[in-house]
């Protein structure tokens, strides 16, 4: 085959433009193909990607970093190791190299022209060579603090970039040659893991912090008083007899209505038996996810186990006369006590954070602003021993007492009107988030590939969502119905109840799919798929419910909202509120979820996102 008369020739050793990012590694030119305009070119790995003419460059312009540069030794990287490497190593350690690089990129940018030198195979950001060329007394204090202002920099401005997929097409054919054909690349064992490179990277990438969220430091301190103050308004306005808007606000009782010791007893009693129930050694012990430095958490998924001795316990109570009513006429003081819960652990977590290793922390959540931070959650998996306080906390006390709380609330409803059943309404909503949080503990080894237990550091967010959050408003709909009834016809019951079976099977399905092909990507039963590589190693599935919209989970999740508010009828708003917050989490969570993938990675993710147009709602949104 003979080369047509083009810049570069078959066999010359150019460097080349990892796709998505300012990196360039030495490649060696395969081909050209003059109807594409791409070259084929080969990374040291061998890796083969096609390239355009602008994303090659010569060697001249590159020289290897000197090492007389006061770059610690722990972060520099061999000149010749491509990113594809990563690609057979580990993905979290891409995941630190593709951070990296977002700040590589966006700071190159600036200066490519002058520096570009520079932006070599850098796995830490331009602006430490400056630091490093500048400082002498306070360096290590200084570089700290100016590199996380710049990781914020760089990463808004590369976000910037990020908001506009369309601007990349064409731009780069990710596919890898050797892929082509059905076969799947192999996902990323741990045990490639070179242990020592991972945990180097892994370090560094806790270095670097995500973009703030939620309104950043400004918006942590507004979350921080208005989510327990909408807890406490919530809870008043319910239970008022008119608790429309018009109505607002509700009178505050006085401050010693909030407190109540008992109440704070029954929830640490409550918590306590949750923690015993989650250390029996009973169920599965699952693999996590692997973390940054290769490792593999084990958890104890036992929580079918867990729900079910506590309903039977719970049962065994009221058989003995327990009056669950209680929870009801105390839920006021009950909520206060899981809030102080909730505050203490959040203050713990954050000052352990202080003392974690780095490879231990979250990529969110270290801003330097204690406020941010404290909020955020800084540490991924805080752990005693093997017990998993985010896994716990998500899974265990909230969940399983938001239905223990329903239950109480059925009871206060036979009580309040003397009936010897609840109304149909009040079992609808009961058996529906039971369905919902059984479902969540059956499959409680899915919720290892979720956001928050991969992504989110455990701070007061999911602190305060796990405990006061997610037992005390998500059971608003039956804490309404016990004091405003809402009698159901049979069609309406019958539609009702359609609408949350439809909302659970895609769900489900949609959970399921996608948790299998995470920790499986070979599992004969996906082979049908479709799916994009990306440089990390994982792949993108793009067809079945994947391919339909970017989350199908969460339309699923927002159907059965739907048929939870339902049955409260539309008398008032506040029994909606659960929807419409939903609403505003889905959204933002799939938001965030868009630029962390787009992070993660790069131009795959914007093929994925051209292939599947849609967020949720398939042709709307
Ligand atoms: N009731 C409630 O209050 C709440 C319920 N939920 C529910 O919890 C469940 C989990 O939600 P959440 O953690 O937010 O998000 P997901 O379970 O949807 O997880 C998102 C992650 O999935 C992976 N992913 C995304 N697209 C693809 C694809 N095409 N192919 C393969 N992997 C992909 C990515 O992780 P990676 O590539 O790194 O593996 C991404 O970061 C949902 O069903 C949601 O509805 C969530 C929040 C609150
Ligand atoms: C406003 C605020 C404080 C928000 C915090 C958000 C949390 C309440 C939610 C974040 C993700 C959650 C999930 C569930 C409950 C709510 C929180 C903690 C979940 C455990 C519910 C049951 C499901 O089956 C689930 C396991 C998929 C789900 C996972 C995410």
């Amino acid at each position: 085959m003979t080369m047509p008369p083009v810049k570069y020739q078959r066999g010359d050793m150019v460097m080349g433009r990892w796709p998505g990012s300012s990196l360039y590694y030495e490649v060696k030119v395969l081909a050209f193909d003059s109807k594409s305009q791409l070259y084929t070119v080969i990374y040291k790995d061998g890796t083969e990607l096609e390239l355009k003419e602008q994303d090659i460059k010569s060697t001249a312009g590159f020289q290897p970093r000197s090492r007389s540069r006061s770059r610690s030794p722990g972060r520099r990287r061999s000149r010749s190791r491509s990113p594809a490497r990563t690609t057979r190593r580990s993905s979290s350690r891409t995941a630190a190299a593709v951070a990296a690089a977002a700040i590589t990129d966006s700071a190159v940018s600036s200066r490519r022209d002058t520096r570009l030198k520079d932006v070599e195979v850098m796995l830490s950001p331009v602006q430490q060579t400056k630091e490093a060329e500048n400082n002498s007394n306070n360096r290590h204090e200084k570089k700290e603090e100016k590199q996380k202002e710049e990781n914020n920099t760089a990463n808004k401005v590369n976000e910037t970039t990020e908001a506009e997929p369309e601007k990349n097409q064409g731009r780069y054919n990710l596919r890898r040659r050797k892929d082509d054909g059905d076969a799947k690349p192999a996902e990323t064992r741990p045990e490639q893991l070179e242990e020592k490179e991972a945990k180097r990277v892994g370090a560094l990438a806790s270095t670097l912090s995500t973009p703030l969220d939620f309104g950043g430091k400004i918006g942590a301190y507004f979350w921080l008083l208005f989510l327990p103050a909408w807890v406490f308004f919530l809870v008043l306005q319910v239970n008022r007899e008119d608790p429309s808007l018009t109505n607002f606000p509700p009178p505050l009782p006085p401050l010693e209505a909030f407190w109540d010791a008992q109440a704070l007893g029954f929830v640490i009693l409550w918590i306590l038996f949750q923690a015993l129930l989650y250390v029996t050694p009973v169920g599965k012990l699952s693999e996590g996810m692997p973390l940054r430095s290769g490792e593999r958490l084990k958890y104890r998924t036992n929580g079918f186990f867990a729900i079910v001795v506590s309903a039977i316990t719970v049962a065994a109570a009221v058989h003995q006369g327990v009056d669950l009513t209680y929870i009801h006429s105390h839920f006021l003081q009950l909520a206060t006590a899981s809030l102080l819960i909730s505050i203490l652990l959040s203050v713990y977590l954050y000052i352990r954070s202080r003392y974690a290793a780095p490879e231990q922390l979250a990529l969110g959540g270290n801003s330097g602003n204690v406020v941010y931070d404290f909020f955020k959650g800084h540490e991924l998996n805080p752990r005693i021993k093997n017990f998993d306080l985010k896994f716990f906390c998500e899974m265990r006390p909230g969940l399983i007492g938001w239905c223990l709380i329903n239950f109480a609330m059925a009871l206060a409803e036979m009580k309040q009107h003397g009936l010897d059943a609840p109304s149909n309404s009040m079992i609808l909503v009961n058996l529906f988030q039971l369905l919902y949080v059984v479902d969540g503990l059956w499959n409680e080894e899915a919720i290892l590939t979720t956001m928050d237990l991969m992504h989110d550091g455990f701070g007061f967010m999911l602190a305060f969502g796990d405990l006061v959050w997610v037992p005390f408003t998500y059971t608003m709909q039956a804490y309404y119905l016990v004091s405003h009834p809402n009698p159901l016809s049979l069609p309406a019951l019958a539609a009702i109840v359609i609408l949350k079976l439809v909302g659970f099977y895609i769900f489900r399905k949609s959970n399921s799919e996608k948790n299998a092909f995470r920790r499986n990507p070979a599992d004969p039963r996906l082979s049908h798929l479709k799916t994009i590589p990306t440089a990390t190693g994982k792949s993108l599935l793009v067809s079945g419910w994947w391919g339909v919209v970017r989350h199908p989970n969460y339309l699923g999740d927002l159907l059965m909202a739907l048929a939870w508010s339902l049955p409260c009828g539309f008398s008032h708003l506040l029994p909606w509120y659960y929807m419409i917050y939903f609403i505003i989490l889905l959204v933002h969570r799939d938001s965030r979820d868009m630029s962390d993938c787009r992070r993660k990675y790069g131009s795959a993710w914007d093929e994925y996102c051209r292939t599947v147009r849609y967020r949720i709602i398939p042709r709307v949104y």
